[in-house]
């Protein structure tokens, strides 16, 4: 009887700072969210994901936020399958981040593109104007520069939370080379 594979993938979620990456995390894998703000040093949270009727051990690994002065770890890019960029959708900042990052990652890996889900989090907030700086139409067509999947996400609400992981895993399988059984961690460029 043939053996099955234990399909094991490493996400690395990351982006600029309070846009909603720990309250994502928690929610998903713990039915909760939180109002208050603490700051993430780092935490890897381990979470059994079935998608398409296959299981997989997956360590989502939380990371403190991003400017564009931060080095990115290397712990944040090396052995990773599949990345999770988060950006609010009341800072427009924090999406320009998204593209810093996604840009370190691909410096740091020497690949030309890397499993990733562009995400705006906090959709629940008011949609005026004065609160949401960030238009669907400019987050999507800089998910597709990235040949990245996007979507919006509310932890607060648990709208399309869930979504965010199954996109990962969909976008880790698609890198999966042709006669690949197993899709390739990314790992260092040695210079
Ligand atoms: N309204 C609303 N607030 C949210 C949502 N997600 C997070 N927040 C709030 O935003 C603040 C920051 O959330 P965190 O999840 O800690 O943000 P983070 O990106 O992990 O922050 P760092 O650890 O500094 O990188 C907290 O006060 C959360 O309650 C959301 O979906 N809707």
């Amino acid at each position: 009887m043939p053996v099955d594979i234990l399909k094991k993938r490493k996400i690395a979620v990351l982006g600029s700072r309070s846009v909603g990456k720990s309250s994502l995390i928690l929610q998903y894998t713990e039915n909760h969210f939180v109002d208050s703000y603490y700051p993430t040093i780092e935490a890897t949270i381990p979470k059994t994901i079935t998608y398409r009727g296959v299981e997989y051990e997956c360590e989502i690994i939380d990371t403190a936020g991003q400017d564009e002065f931060s080095i990115l770890n290397s712990k944040h890019a090396i052995g990773i399958h599949g990345f999770v960029l988060v950006y609010s959708v009341a800072s427009r900042n924090s999406l320009e981040m998204v593209k810093i990052v996604y840009d370190k990652i691909i410096d740091f890996c020497g690949r030309a593109s890397v499993p990733c889900v562009v995400v705006g989090a906090k959709l629940d907030l008011p949609n005026s104007s004065h609160v949401r700086q960030v238009a669907t139409a400019d987050a999507e067509s800089l998910a597709k520069e990235l040949n990245a999947a996007w979507i919006e996400t509310s932890a607060k609400l648990n709208t399309n939370v869930s979504k965010v992981f199954e996109l990962c895993l969909a976008e880790i399988e698609k890198s999966t080379g042709k006669g690949q059984s197993e899709p390739k961690p990314s790992t260092c460029l040695l210079m």
